[in-house]
């Protein structure tokens, strides 16, 4: 049996914009997805949602990954187990985890000796496959871990400041929200655009505040990052709720993370005002979780093969 595990990641600015090709800035975070496998008649895979063969409707990601290794390096039947501390479909990048986890899984299985960045790379074909259109962070930062500039792929200085996340605890799909912000901006090009590419601006300027540990200004630009995110349609009442909260708590600043329209917000906060937070998180209906930047993307915990 092998284990291999993978990070979740927060955007500090540029979801959405980074499908454009806009920067952005993405970290790791602390929060893991492990994919267990191991040699068998037939293939199974399990998770949270449930027991199935290859079975796109139920596990899609997976069952691509089990597809296109098969194509490459012929196989009978695997077992896959999967066991994860990410909420599934809430913008912390469940499916990027799942993805190089279980690439990494199967490079380790069947030796195919992949490199980090040939994991992240077949991850983000695999993202593009079932998302439709989808940007190469989520995997790339999932493989390789910390905080990194995109499309550089530069690795920053991890904030010393803390991440509290809140989970709305709706469900959102990531290719649906993808495809809503497609749409605004083929009806209206000379509106949303401009947005998207302000947003890459603001990251820009991110990357050398969090070099400066400016994270004060950080914040603040976070919290335009957020505003330009609601004027592309990718709010909603209930994060409005969570990011309102986290910014009367005393966070430096709040946003989505993700790709919004449920699923979860991240603020930026100094020791003292995490429990504040997090208490005002809870007191509007979210989920907190204080979590921090890992440097450790996708590892291999269990080998005895
Ligand atoms: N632990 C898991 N086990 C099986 N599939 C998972 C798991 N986590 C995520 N997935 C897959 O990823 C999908 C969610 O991906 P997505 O819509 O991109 O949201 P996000 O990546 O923000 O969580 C799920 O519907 C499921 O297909
Ligand atoms: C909205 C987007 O920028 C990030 C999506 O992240 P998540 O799947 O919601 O965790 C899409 C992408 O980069 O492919
Ligand atoms: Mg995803």
């Amino acid at each position: 049996m092998i284990t291999c595990s993978a990070p979740a990641k927060v955007y500090l600015f540029g979801e959405h914009a980074v499908v454009y090709n806009e920067s952005a800035i993405c970290c790791a975070v602390n929060i893991r997805t492990r994919v267990n496998i191991e040699y068998s008649e037939n293939i199974v895979i399990n998770s949270s949602l449930g027991t199935t063969g290859i079975d796109y409707e139920i596990h899609p990601y997976v069952s691509a990954v089990v597809d296109k290794i098969r194509k490459k390096s012929p196989y009978r039947g695997v077992s896959i187990s999967i066991e994860s501390d990410i909420p599934v479909g809430s913008g912390l990048g469940s499916s990027a985890a799942v993805v190089v986890a279980t690439i990494c899984a199967f490079n380790n299985l069947l030796k195919l000796g992949m490199d980090k960045e040939s994991i992240a790379s077949f991850g983000h074909s695999i993202e593009k496959e079932i998302q439709g259109a989808a940007s190469a962070t989520d995997t790339y930062v999932s493989t390789m871990g910390g905080t990194v500039a995109i499309p550089a792929r530069r690795h920053l200085k991890n904030p010393l400041c803390n991440l509290v996340i809140g989970n709305t605890n709706v469900f959102s799909s990531t290719g649906q929200l993808v495809a809503k912000v497609a749409s605004l901006k083929n009806i209206y090009p000379e509106v949303i655009t401009p947005i998207l590419s302000t947003i890459g601006k603001a990251s820009l300027r991110g990357e050398s505040l969090l070099e400066n540990e400016d994270y004060r200004a950080l914040g603040e630009l976070m919290n335009v990052n957020q505003g330009l995110l609601e004027a592309i349609g990718v709010g909603c009442d209930e994060l409005s709720r969570l990011i309102h909260s986290s910014r009367t708590a005393g966070a430096l600043g709040a946003k989505i993370t993700g790709a919004g329209g449920g699923g979860c917000m991240v603020a930026l906060a100094e020791n003292e005002n995490i429990d504040a937070i997090s208490r005002e998180i809870k007191n509007a209906g979210g989920i907190p979780i204080v979590t921090g930047v890992t440097d450790s993307g996708v590892r291999v915990d269990f080998d005895n093969e």
